[in-house]
């Protein structure tokens, strides 16, 4: 890939999870940053460790080489909650903004059963009505409008226990927005809900200029048959190995950095994946998948 469109994030969940705390509780925040500048990445997204007053964050970062790329932030359109949502966003816009990320990426969370001790393989996950479709898109569109008046850009991430997870559905949702609302392609998410790398490919083909935030997750499908077969929950899942470092599991990476490259895709590409920090050593993997990216992209 052409080292002079894509740059290299890392995401802090493979060090402290905040999905699950207890998950690598005992690793700081600057030990985080700096083994992730050491591992060679330059940008990362935000966890709840990190100093949120950007005067603070942005010197600690700067020290090592890095910078923000995007933070998740959570949606509830489809639960009505749209002016709450809209207050939320517009705070956690302004300390993107404030510290020079560009995109803001998203999750509609209304009835996930992410964090829910729900099997994630099972029925459990919401299925949106026609009314709770339209609210997500009128949400989203006002977001759009709201990033852009501010130079930034919007995007949704379809994650595995909530309303927008199968291919299906983000072409509904796709289908329903307009063009100031991105997507954010996450290669492991797609993979669990479809457990193979043909549809992954797919859905990247489909939207490749609609797609500007890039996670690059790989997946163990062992531990996702045993997730399938004993019922476990999303958690239960990520706490035995469902994700790992791009490189390390089943998904061929090479066709995903061709796509991206064939379609000029311009942005940020971060690592991301979550597991045990006690199994899985943080920087081991960062470096780990560091080296795979060199190798396989070229970058
Ligand atoms: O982007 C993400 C953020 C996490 O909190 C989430 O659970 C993870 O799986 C993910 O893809
Ligand atoms: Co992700």
């Amino acid at each position: 890939m052409n080292k002079e469109n894509v740059r290299l994030g890392i995401a802090p969940i493979g060090w402290t999870n905040d999905d699950m705390p207890e998950l690598g509780s005992e690793n700081t925040f600057q030990q985080t940053v700096s083994e992730m500048a050491l591992a060679g990445f330059t940008g990362c997204e935000v966890g709840s460790k990190y100093p949120r007053d950007p005067a603070v964050l942005k010197p600690m970062l700067e020290l090592r080489g890095m910078e923000i790329c995007n933070a998740w932030f959570s949606t509830f359109f489809a639960d009505g909650e749209r002016e709450k949502t809209l207050d939320e966003f517009i705070n956690h816009m302004d300390f993107l903004h404030a510290m020079g990320a560009r995109v803001i990426g998203c999750s509609e969370q209304s009835g996930s059963i992410q964090g829910q001790a729900v099997p994630v393989l099972g029925n459990g996950k919401p299925v949106f009505s026609d009314d709770q479709w339209q609210r997500v898109a009128e949400g989203y569109n006002t977001l759009g409008q709201i990033a852009e008046q501010k130079g930034m850009q919007v995007c949704l991430h379809h994650h595995m226990g909530t309303g927008i997870q199968t291919p299906q559905e983000v072409d509904r949702f796709m289908n329903l927005v307009d063009d100031r609302v991105y997507l954010l392609y996450d290669t492991g998410h797609l993979w669990y809900s479809e457990g193979n790398d043909k549809v992954m490919l797919d859905v990247l083909r489909r939207y490749l200029p609609r797609i500007n935030h890039v996670h690059l997750k790989d997946v163990r499908p062992a531990i996702i048959d045993k997730v399938r077969s004993q019922q476990l929950s999303f958690l239960d899942g990520v706490r035995m190995g469902t994700f790992t470092v791009p490189g390390d599991g089943a998904i061929d990476f090479r066709p995903v950095f061709e796509i991206l490259e064939q379609g000029g895709y311009r942005g940020w590409m971060v690592v991301e994946a979550e597991q045990d920090p006690a199994l899985a050593n943080p920087l081991e993997y960062a470096i780990k998948a560091r080296r795979y990216l060199r190798e396989t992209a070229g970058i």
